[in-house]
């Protein structure tokens, strides 16, 4: 005790920032603390990139981390210690395994098991594989959308948004989805994720605001239960399947729902998870994946209709590997030639991440970081975009340069893990990291060639692309992409 109260005299708490503007913005906007970037960043210039900042009086403080080496000293050097979550409050809390999944379980046995069967089971290269066939409908039924609205301008967001859920639909329940199920299970994501990421009343004494917001409480109690309606029957149809597949019929011979059904949780005498906990499990794998890919997809396609020069420069490439085959699509495999393609991606991701912050992260003792006290259970956030813009690490960092990625060949240059050194942290750094960024990479990737093989991108005569930025679950485009779309090929 004694020389925990020394180590506590010797070291203070990174400087403290006033809540005054953070709070007024998060109370006029109805927002969350994610929502309040531009204002972290005014403060990030004052203060340096290490500060602290206590939104509740008497709580404990939010740290906030906006450099690239005091990040990897976190998550890397002092990785365990940096690997939880926040304490979950409502209303996620009601929206997960025993009060957790993934993304939100502490650093632990629960965290490791649910993590390992995603990754070893679902994000196996080896499983990736086995759903090119879904790869190449959702493709194929994105390509005839937009071709049949090519003599229009097309806003195409919902196009990619609809083609990329029904893609990590098809991974989550082994199915390929109608048109309706995916609106269904898109609008109750929406809900969902907003009161997520909304200024949230039931994190502050729950028994009460329950009580005082009930409508509020049971619209979302309603949506779970609803895409419990909805989920429910594919994941029960997987469970007959595997139990006796003669004679029955499935798209897909593997997906996330089998795994989840084959899982036992030792700490809790053996038990596999219950309903309520595979649908919160599969809200988590379509939420953590369908926004981000779509968001990164909406700016990589941006960037190349207000940059023709490098889209012409990718489509050599592309037609210099695929030009002699008249295939409909380029496949998985000719992906892995095409240099230039990497490069645009992992640009527009580190030009364009996202989310600008991880998800929060605790610590799980007092721990020391750039000569400041990191004291046990405080929240850590991590501030992405400060770290993939930052000017001693980028050449002009706010350009948009997919060369930067090309010398030294994909792969050598930045270690998007950032186990050896953080440049760029899009997808997070350390134990913590995102699961699914490999998958993400390979779908941008395979809809931005395809994309670009079959039209010419350009932008609406008289509105050129704006690249101005809104925050919502992801930082989108304020002004969604609108692009002409001419088809390359005659059909
Ligand atoms: C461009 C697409 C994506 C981006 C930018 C992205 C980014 C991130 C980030 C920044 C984190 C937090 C890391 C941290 O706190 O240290 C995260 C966590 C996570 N992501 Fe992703 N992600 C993407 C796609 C996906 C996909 C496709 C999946 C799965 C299908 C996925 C599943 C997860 C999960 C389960 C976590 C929680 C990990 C944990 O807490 O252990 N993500 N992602």
């Amino acid at each position: 005790n004694h020389q925990k109260k020394q180590f506590k005299n010797k070291y203070h708490l990174p400087p403290f920032v006033s809540p005054l503007p953070v709070l007024t913005h998060i109370f006029l906007h109805r927002c969350s603390i994610f929502e309040v970037a531009p204002i972290l960043r005014r403060i990030h210039s004052h203060y340096g990139v290490i500060f602290s900042l206590r939104l509740i009086p008497f709580s404990n403080p939010s740290i906030f981390i906006s450099d690239a080496s005091l990040a990897h000293s976190a998550l890397i050097h002092h990785g365990v210690t940096f690997s939880s979550r926040p304490l979950f409050v409502e209303p996620n809390r009601f929206l997960s395994v025993g009060g957790y999944n993934i993304s939100t379980a502490p650093y632990g046995s629960l965290w490791r098991i649910l993590r390992r069967n995603l990754t070893a089971e679902t994000l196996h290269p080896s499983r990736i594989r086995l759903f090119s066939p879904g790869r190449h409908w959702a493709l194929r039924v994105l390509l005839e959308a937009l071709h049949s609205q090519s003599d229009q301008i097309v806003t195409v967001k919902e196009n990619f948004k609809q083609s990329i859920l029904s893609l990590l639909a098809i991974m989550c329940f082994g199915k390929k989805l109608n048109e309706r199920e995916i609106h269904e299970i898109a609008s109750l994501q929406l809900f969902l994720l907003r009161t997520f990421t909304s200024f949230n009343v039931f994190a502050i004494i729950p028994a009460i605001t329950k009580f005082l917001f009930h409508k509020r409480w049971e619209e979302i109690i309603c949506a779970r239960r609803k895409q419990a309606d909805i989920f429910l029957p594919m994941i029960r149809a997987r469970r007959d399947w595997k139990q006796s597949p003669e004679g029955k019929q499935s798209d897909f011979e593997y997906c996330y729902a089998d795994s989840l059904l084959d899982i036992h949780l030792p700490n809790e005498g053996g038990r596999g998870l219950t309903d309520d906990e595979m649908v919160s499990l599969c809200h988590e794998f379509l939420s953590a994946g369908v926004d981000t890919t779509t968001t990164a997809l909406e700016w990589t396609m941006a960037e190349l209709v207000k940059n023709q020069s490098l889209q012409s420069k990718l489509l050599i490439e592309i037609e210099s590997l695929t030009g002699s085959c008249n295939e409909e699509i380029i496949k998985e495999e000719d992906l892995q030639r095409m240099l230039y393609l990497k490069a645009v991606v992992m640009e527009s991701l580190r030009r364009h991440p996202p989310g600008h912050f991880m998800l929060p992260h605790s610590v799980t003792e007092d721990v020391i970081v750039d000569g400041f006290l990191i004291p046990k259970g405080v929240q850590v956030l991590f501030a992405v975009a400060d770290v993939n813009w930052d000017g001693r690490k980028w050449e002009e960092p706010m350009e948009f340069r997919p060369e930067r990625f090309m010398a030294g060949g994909y792969g050598e240059e930045v270690d998007i893990t950032g186990t050896r050194e953080i440049k760029m942290m899009t997808f997070g750094a350390g134990r913590r990291m995102c699961p699914g960024y490999g998958l993400a990479i390979l779908h941008l990737e395979f809809f931005v060639a395809n994309l670009v093989r079959e039209f010419v991108w350009k932008s609406e005569v008289g509105n050129e692309v704006d690249l101005s930025e809104k925050l919502e679950f992801t930082t989108i485009m304020e002004n969604p992409l609108r692009a002409q779309l001419i088809p390359r090929r005659k059909k």
